[in-house]
């Protein structure tokens, strides 16, 4: 037993409310498994643009190596089968500004400063408005992640998904208290929506194997740590698609099996 097992008790599945609704999938996940009525989830991709995920884009650009996308890519489009097919909303986010960069602020605002996107632009002259600039191809979402109709897609202005944006009335007028992430990077977009996911009373869980970090391996590590350990969940892509094949399960409150999710692996 770890020293953070031992140190704090946890029941073998979460969940929000007493009772166990129709629709309920458990999945199974760090700390916990948790549970979560399907019309009360929603799958959250975050900012799979070519920005993030493909070479010649943002992140490439700014020498952060985006070579090992490929899988991801591929576990977020089998995630979004999965959740259309179980009736889960589907919210993709789109990360940047307009095309004259009001949206990004000037020196006032820190994210001029941090942004590695507009400080890559005040190097290279030459890519003014083509990084992050609505209605480019850095913009856009990869070809193989593009939303169908019923699913909902948000531009979003800064880090957060929740700060500038409809979504959280978008989740409150929809019933919504379960967020499921995936997307890029893990330890930028995806923890900052997650975190102020938390501050709302939403439950984050993360798939942790449909995320990419932005920065080294440890960025990732660091990232999943703070989930599981202060913020959330963390699960898997297959155990979605498990939980989703079982949703059926009619078994009453507290004899629901804790699925198992190893703390060893991506
Ligand atoms: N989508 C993200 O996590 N973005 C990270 C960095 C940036 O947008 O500059």
């Amino acid at each position: 037993m770890s020293e953070l097992e031992s140190t704090v008790a946890s029941p073998s599945v979460v969940r929000r409310g007493s009772v166990a609704a129709a629709d309920e999938i458990v999945l199974a996940g760090r700390p916990e498994a948790i549970a979560m009525p399907r019309a009360e989830a929603a799958l959250i991709v975050v900012d799979m643009q070519n920005a993030y995920a493909t070479p010649g884009g943002y992140l490439d650009l700014a020498g952060f190596d985006v070579s090992a996308t490929g899988p991801v890519i591929e576990r977020i489009a089998s995630a979004i089968r999965i959740a259309r097919a179980a009736g889960i909303t589907v919210i993709f986010f789109q990360n940047g500004w307009d095309a004259a960069y009001v949206e990004a602020g000037g020196p006032g605002s820190p994210n001029w400063h941090k942004s590695n996107a507009l400080k890559t632009m005040r190097q290279r002259p030459e890519l003014h408005g083509k990084l992050l600039a609505k209605g480019g191809w850095d913009y856009a979402l990869v070809d193989a992640l593009k939303p169908k109709a019923g699913d909902i897609v948000l531009p979003k202005p800064r880090y957060s998904g929740f700060f500038n944006t409809p979504l959280d009335s978008i989740l409150r007028s929809r019933g919504i208290h379960h967020l499921l992430f995936t997307g890029i990077a893990t330890n930028v977009c995806v923890e900052s929506t997650l975190r102020d996911g938390f501050f709302l009373e939403y439950f984050g869980t993360v798939l942790e194997d449909a995320t990419y970090q932005a920065g080294p391996p440890a960025a990732q590590s660091a990232a999943i740590f703070n989930i599981e350990t202060f913020f959330g969940w963390v699960s898997s892509v297959d155990a979605f698609e498990a939980a989703c094949a079982n949703h059926a399960s009619t078994q009453p409150i507290g004899t629901t099996p804790a699925p198992s999710l190893s703390t060893t692996g991506s």
